[in-house]
């Protein structure tokens, strides 16, 4: 089963406040981009990469493929003003594969069992995600006062990658851009056709690093996996 994974990487990292996109942030002295290309570049049913990237800095994504022989990576497109925006970008230069695979560059610890088991069922039923059961309450609120406690047995914490067969998910952003309709994940275009989209439950150290946290989260990833080998 082979697929084609876009990679969005195009972002600010504004709230993570390192004053430069995220996906330069060091890991292990590797890019947090870097570790993310590692997880597809060495996934034998992975057969390209299309990276979308900031206008500014496509030369240093041009040399981190070169020097990480990331030879996956058939395209570096330029993205957006919005993570949607790059992903559609990335989405029309898929030419290897009828499976679209979408994963944030911000996400570096996606397991290869679970990108399995997600393009399984994405064949299947041609629109599938990752997601984890939330562990939290959650409440709505408005002004600093809850309005409802919703019901935490149907919630699930989304996560990346989510696949799609190709021409299900260029019709979505299609008809989302012309309807000017942005959204958070690629599934919610999908659901806005009224296409089913199937839950695969993944793992929670599929972390997205937003804020500086993370980077705390990400580190002790890194030495628990270090430890394992
Ligand atoms: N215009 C954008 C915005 C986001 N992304 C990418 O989408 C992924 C998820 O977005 P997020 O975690 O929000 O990253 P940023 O947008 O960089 O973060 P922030 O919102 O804090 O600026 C990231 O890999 C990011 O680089 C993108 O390709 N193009
Ligand atoms: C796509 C995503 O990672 C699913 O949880 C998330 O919606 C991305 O949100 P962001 O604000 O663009 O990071």
């Amino acid at each position: 089963m082979e697929y084609s994974v876009v990679i969005p990487a195009a972002g600010q990292g504004k709230r993570m406040n390192a004053g430069k996109n995220k996906q330069w942030i060091e890991l292990n002295g590797k890019p947090l981009i870097a570790h993310t290309l590692s997880v597809f570049e060495e996934d034998p049913w992975c057969r390209e990469i299309i990276l979308a990237v900031n206008r500014l800095e496509q030369v240093q994504f041009q040399e981190l493929a070169e020097k990480g022989r990331f030879q996956k990576i058939s395209r570096i497109v330029v993205g957006g003003a919005e993570r949607q925006h790059s992903v559609f970008e990335g989405l029309k230069a898929v030419q290897q594969t009828e499976l679209a695979l979408i994963h944030d560059g911000a996400r570096p610890f996606v397991e290869r069992e679970n990108i399995h088991e997600l393009v399984s069922k994405a064949n299947e039923t041609g629109a599938a995600i990752l997601a984890v059961p939330l562990k939290d309450t959650v409440k709505k609120a408005t002004g600093g006062t809850v309005d409802e406690t919703v019901d935490r047995a149907s919630l699930w914490a989304v996560q990346t990658p989510q696949a799609f067969r190709l021409p299900v998910v260029l019709d979505a952003h299609r008809m989302a851009a012309e309807a000017g309709y942005l959204g958070t994940d690629d599934a919610s275009l999908v659901e806005q056709m009224n296409y089913p989209v199937s839950i695969v439950e993944g793992d929670y150290l599929n972390i997205k690093l937003t804020t500086v946290h993370d980077i705390l989260f990400a580190n002790a990833i890194l030495a628990q996996r270090e430890r394992e080998t």
